[in-house]
């Protein structure tokens, strides 16, 4: 079995329990909220400019043109298209580029990218792969679910452009691309720094889910 499908199956219960959340079961049935969904907006702008800087890091350790090429692709992609999505939304929902821009990042999403930065800075092209890798496949994941599950989602007049987005067949095409670098630089490693890169794999997973939970419930600063 190749190394992505072991990952796979050992995150199948937390991407199980993500595809339940109701903020994601909300966002299919057209039901959420507009105070999570402004919550989310904020949140994840604040998180994708921290999470661009790792496709930045991929390609510093990069040790080929063409993953360099993909890192600098995704960089690209992510300021301008991903994040472009984000200014839409707020311009729709009255939220000025200021207020955007200088969101506080709530301690989950602090703890999450510090977790890959740190990861990204210190450990090797694998380990940043592998903890950055569950962001763009589990939104693939949902992309997929949602269009399985809720076929109108994409119709929606305000989500429709979100779910639109990741169930484009680009975003599968990168999270493909990825998983398909991680097997090739796998081969030959030991069971030891499997552990590792499967270790990071689960570890940034999981915040997913609580991302997604802290976005639908508040989890801001207590103090
Ligand atoms: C918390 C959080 N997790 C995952 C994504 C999705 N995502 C982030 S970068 C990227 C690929 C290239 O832009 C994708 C699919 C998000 N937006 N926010």
């Amino acid at each position: 079995m190749k190394y992505s499908q072991q990952l796979n199956v050992k995150v199948k219960d937390i991407w199980e329990k993500i595809h339940q959340h109701p903020f994601v079961v909300g966002l299919g049935s057209g039901e959420l909220p507009v105070e999570s969904f402004i919550r989310y907006m904020k949140q994840d702008y604040v998180f994708l400019i921290d999470y661009s800087k790792l496709f930045a890091l991929g390609v510093v350790k990069a040790r080929d043109l063409d993953t360099m090429t993909f890192f600098a692709k995704l960089l690209h992609d992510t300021l301008n298209g991903e994040m472009e999505l984000h200014r839409t939304y707020a311009a729709k929902l009255g939220i000025t580029h200021q207020e955007l821009e200088e969101t506080k990042p709530s301690p989950i999403n602090l703890a999450y990218t510090r977790y890959m930065l740190n990861v990204a800075q210190n450990g090797s092209l694998e380990e940043l792969i592998s903890s950055l890798l569950p962001c763009m496949w589990s939104y693939w994941e949902i992309s997929k679910m949602l269009a399985d599950y809720y076929p109108n989602s994409s119709k929606h007049p305000l989500y429709g452009e979100w779910v639109k987005m990741y169930s484009s067949n680009e975003f599968g095409s990168l999270a493909m691309w990825l998983i398909d670098l991680l097997d090739r630089l796998v081969e030959g490693k030991s069971e030891r720094e499997l552990a590792i890169l499967t270790d990071h794999f689960l570890t940034t997973s999981r915040f997913e889910y609580m991302f997604w939970d802290m976005v639908y419930e508040g989890g801001d600063w207590p103090v």
